[in-house]
């Protein structure tokens, strides 16, 4: 049984070690919420939110976590807990707001993980505490430095290199890439840059023997990547176009891709990405697990889910020095040979380190829970 009697909110900036760029912004810090849940025991569970200060990715942003986390969630914490899975169900009236919702059930999860002394990844159904990761690299000023930071994250042992693309920015760079790196696994993500007038120029990706292509349409439209895909050799992966199982079965229905990006703040939490993962893994689609620029607590929640066993790619959250100065969790998580090792301690099993917490800390809200 978990019942709740606290819900801290602590507001975050943290400076991104290296910007990153997309098709759409440059992202060079990080405004977010790690949420404290307390039980009647004293235990606390973590989460984090990871939506962005501005809506360009999801409708989500930091504020709106906050609004809906503080308004419309604490209120049904209320009640006791016999399984995490609860949670979700209650939340039946607030219709999406996916993030804020991931963010709190994360903390529940961990809270049920400490309780039954087991880690997260064990108790979400997770097999394999080993999770191979990728990285994916912002866009550069120059192909030598693109080039050379392809080479770095190599050498730290990435398992597949995420390019981001735009039209304008992408035959010339995949080409000099792939001239440079002939056999490695190899993805570009275009956050939804193309329309369907980019038809044939989309098409000369094929010659580059990419894993996928993430996310060239819109990002709320299935139709016009089932054209796509029926074009091209390349396996489309959608990733903004994915929040729901209903968005799943869309996808499998119109045949709008291959692969799916499952990211736990998109899919609102732990259960409801448990499910997209299983209708997946019925239908032959492949999925892998998408990152979000987190902090530890993020990190680590993203990884519990990698270790589901239809996460056959290379997920994108890595290790904690790629992203952050300092993290806010003790260990880091750290990469050997590609491989994030999951730690055997219970919960998200990392320590939350409270000096970098109150570091990097804007404000902190407790609110009662009765
Ligand atoms: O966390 C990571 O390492 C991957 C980050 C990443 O590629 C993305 C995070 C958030 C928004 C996007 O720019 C992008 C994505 O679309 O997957
Ligand atoms: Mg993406």
């Amino acid at each position: 049984m978990i019942q709740i009697e606290q819900l801290i909110m602590h507001r975050m900036k943290m400076p991104l070690k290296h910007p990153f760029t997309n098709s759409r912004r440059t992202i060079d810090e990080k405004d977010f919420y790690i949420i404290e849940l307390v039980d009647q025991a004293g235990n606390r569970g973590y989460g984090e939110t990871v939506a962005f200060d501005t809506p360009w990715y999801t409708e989500e942003t930091t504020t709106t976590v906050r609004y809906i986390m503080e308004h419309e969630l604490a209120p049904i914490l209320a009640t006791p807990f016999d399984h995490p899975s609860s949670f979700i169900k209650r939340c039946q009236p607030v219709r999406r707001h996916q993030m804020a919702k991931a963010a709190v059930e994360g903390a529940i999860w961990d809270l049920y993980a400490k309780q039954h002394d087991v880690p997260l990844y064990k108790a979400i159904g997770g097999t394999n505490s080993q999770v191979p990761v990728g990285a994916a690299i912002g866009m550069k000023e120059d192909i030598p430095t693109l080039i050379e930071a392809i080479q770095r994250e190599i050498d730290h042992g990435y398992k597949r290199i995420k390019l981001k693309i735009k039209p304008g920015r992408d035959l010339q760079i995949l080409d000099a890439v792939r001239s440079e790196f002939p056999d490695i696994l190899l993805m570009a993500d275009a956050n939804s840059a193309y329309t369907l007038d980019d038809l044939d120029h989309i098409k000369q990706f094929d010659q580059f023997d990419l894993m996928m292509i993430e996310q060239p349409l819109a990002h709320d439209d299935f139709v016009d990547h089932a054209i796509l895909q029926k074009e091209i050799r390349t396996p489309i992966c959608l990733d903004e176009s994915i929040h729901t199982l209903s968005d799943v079965k869309t996808a499998i229905a119109l045949h709008s891709c291959q692969i799916i990006s499952v990211k736990l703040g998109k899919a609102g939490g732990f259960s409801q990405a448990k499910r997209i993962h299983d209708l997946c893994a019925e239908n032959n689609i492949q999925v892998w697990c998408g990152g979000m620029l987190e902090a530890g607590v993020g990190r680590a929640q993203s990884l519990a889910l990698a270790t589901l066993p239809n996460f056959t790619l290379p997920a994108d959250p890595g290790a904690s020095n790629r992203y952050w100065h300092q993290d806010i969790i003790n260990p880091e998580v750290e990469i050997n040979n590609g491989i994030i090792t999951l730690p055997d301690k219970p919960g998200i099993g990392y320590d939350i380190d409270e000096e970098a917490l109150q570091f990097y800390r804007t404000e902190r809200k407790s609110i009662p829970i009765t």
